[in-house]
């Protein structure tokens, strides 16, 4: 049975622990699928990739009331999927092809399904066993399938994430079941490619997690692009005999059918800790199946550590890079750890409008007890939001009333993704809203002008106003 000094499960942040510094380390690389993982095959690249066009058709949609008339003619699906896998294809080969090459000759590839046989030993899925004297686990998670007929037995062909993006045709129409990331993303892409879209969401509104203002108006703005069902529950899915799907409800006002071309579920994703057979290692796992992991990355098995969406709470890939630096860090440095750092995690729903948000929601606030004030400043209010004739997006920001410090900030209006990094930087710093505020100049009439308002406007207690 061979032996490594380390073993790494997974080829997404997993692959970017193995820098320069371990080149004297035996190591086994062990991946099932596509070299890069989630992010770069399936995830947040491709989609950003379709987001952009889709923008811009959009936006050409949105502009009559600025005085342009400008329209869509047609959409090349195909050119523009053949673009984005062409270069997405090719950096995928190019990592595998690296990892496999005398470039990297202390590196081994297993290309299969690996699973724990003990706590040291893995079945490669290839017919080889290896041991290792430490194990990376970063092995993802993958969509969830409702347990619904038609669905869960594979009766009835539907996409996921993970298969729609490379479609041959775009859809005349598309159910999309789900009111999250993913669901939210997609609606917005197809949706601005032509595509009718009915989604379908279990909850009271869409991305449901956000602050509930943020909740509120994207429900609202997305009920008025498109058909949103909301407390849907889905009860059978079934082929139409023109090779459509239907989908049978039950809603609030009793059962509802709806019919598409095509039908994608995208109702949350799970950690691939049962492929693994964790519990063949002695691993242990929270209630939804993800590696429990301390602050160092580190299993509850000595010289296992794990990392992104198999462990962590945030399935986003800027945590799991920084999860992947402190494992690469640790590995090196059993006698200095270092920890990650989860106090402030942003996100960002590229749909339409743009949302982003970082730190707590006022529901969350609320429930800590937290004491907090609040202020908002729309878009519309900014020389900025003029210029865009905005009359929906806005700001949200909370902060302890006492040393003016940042709690949470909500943003959904035009590059809220982008907007909104000063206060992330104020956040991660500690510096207070008086400080961010009038500490720098805001480049005028420019869209960071929301935050600098917000900023002022916030009721501190009298010392920090
Ligand atoms: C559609 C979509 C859009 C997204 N957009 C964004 C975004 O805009 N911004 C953002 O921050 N995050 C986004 N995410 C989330 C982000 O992609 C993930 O958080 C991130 O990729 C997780 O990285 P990871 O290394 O933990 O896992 P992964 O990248 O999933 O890597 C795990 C790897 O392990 C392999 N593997 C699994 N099981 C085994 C096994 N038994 N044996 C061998 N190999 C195995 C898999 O094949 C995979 O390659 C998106 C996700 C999706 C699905
Ligand atoms: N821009 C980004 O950063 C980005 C983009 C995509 C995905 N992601 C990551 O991937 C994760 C997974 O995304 P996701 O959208 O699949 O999950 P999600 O957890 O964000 O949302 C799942 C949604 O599906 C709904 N749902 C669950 N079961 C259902 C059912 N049976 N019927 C109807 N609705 C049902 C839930 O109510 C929820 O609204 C996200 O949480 C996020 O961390 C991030």
């Amino acid at each position: 049975m061979r032996h490594f000094d380390l073993i790494v499960i997974g080829t997404g942040s997993g692959n970017s622990i193995v820098g320069p510094e371990f080149d004297d380390w035996d190591i086994a690389i062990l991946e099932k699928g596509l070299f890069g993982g989630t992010c770069l095959n399936v995830g947040c690249i491709p989609t950003k990739m379709y987001v952009h066009p889709a923008d811009l058709a959009y936006g050409a949609q949105l502009v009559g009331h600025l005085g342009v008339d400008a329209a869509v003619s047609t959409v090349h699906w195909r050119e523009i999927r053949d673009r984005i896998f062409g270069r997405i294809d090719a950096i995928e080969a190019g990592g595998r092809d690296y990892r496999t090459s005398e470039r990297t000759p202390n590196i081994t590839v297993y290309t299969g399904t690996a699973r724990f046989t003990g706590a040291t030993t893995i079945d490669t899925g290839t017919g080889e066993t290896i041991t290792g004297d430490r194990i990376v686990v970063a092995a993802g998670g993958r969509p969830i399938i409702p347990n619904v007929p038609g669905l869960s037995d594979g009766a009835v062909p539907f996409h996921t994430s993970d298969t729609i993006m490379r479609i041959n045709k775009l859809p005349t129409s598309l159910i999309i079941i789900g009111g999250g990331y993913i669901a939210a993303e997609f609606a917005h892409v197809f949706a601005s490619f032509g595509c009718k879209i009915t989604q379908l969401n279990r909850g009271a509104s869409l991305l449901s997690k956000h602050d509930s203002d943020i909740s509120a108006t994207f429900t609202q703005l997305s009920s008025e692009r498109y058909t949103v069902a909301l407390n849907c529950d889905i009860q059978r899915v079934a082929r139409t005999p023109g090779g459509g799907v239907i989908v049978e409800t039950i809603s609030p006002d009793g059962p509802v059918t709806y019919e598409a071309a095509m039908l994608l579920v995208a109702t949350g994703r799970q950690p691939n800790t049962d492929v693994l057979d964790v519990a063949a290692a002695g691993l242990a796992t929270e209630t939804d199946g993800r590696l429990v992991v301390d602050e160092y990355q580190r299993t509850n098995v000595e010289g296992i550590f794990a990392l992104g969406d198999i462990s962590s709470e945030y399935a986003l890939k800027h945590v799991a890079n920084h999860e992947s630096r402190v494992v690469a860090h640790n590995l090196k440095h059993p006698e200095a750890l270092i920890a990650s750092d989860h106090r402030f995690v942003p996100a960002a729903v590229f749909t339409h409008p743009q949302i982003a948000a970082v730190g707590m929601t006022e529901q969350q606030a609320k429930a800590a007890g937290v004491d907090y004030v609040v202020s908002r400043q729309d878009y519309g209010g900014i020389a900025a939001g003029w210029a865009r004739e905005d009359t929906t997006g806005f700001l949200k920001l909370l902060a302890d009333p006492t040393s003016g410090k940042l709690l949470g900030a909500h943003i959904i209006g035009p590059e809220a993704a982008t907007v909104i990094q000063p206060l992330i930087q104020a956040m991660s710093f500690g510096q207070s809203a008086r400080e961010l505020a009038r500490g720098q100049y805001w480049i005028h009439p420019a869209l960071s002008e929301l935050l600098e308002n917000a900023l002022l406007n916030l009721p501190l207690h009298a010392e920090q106003g």
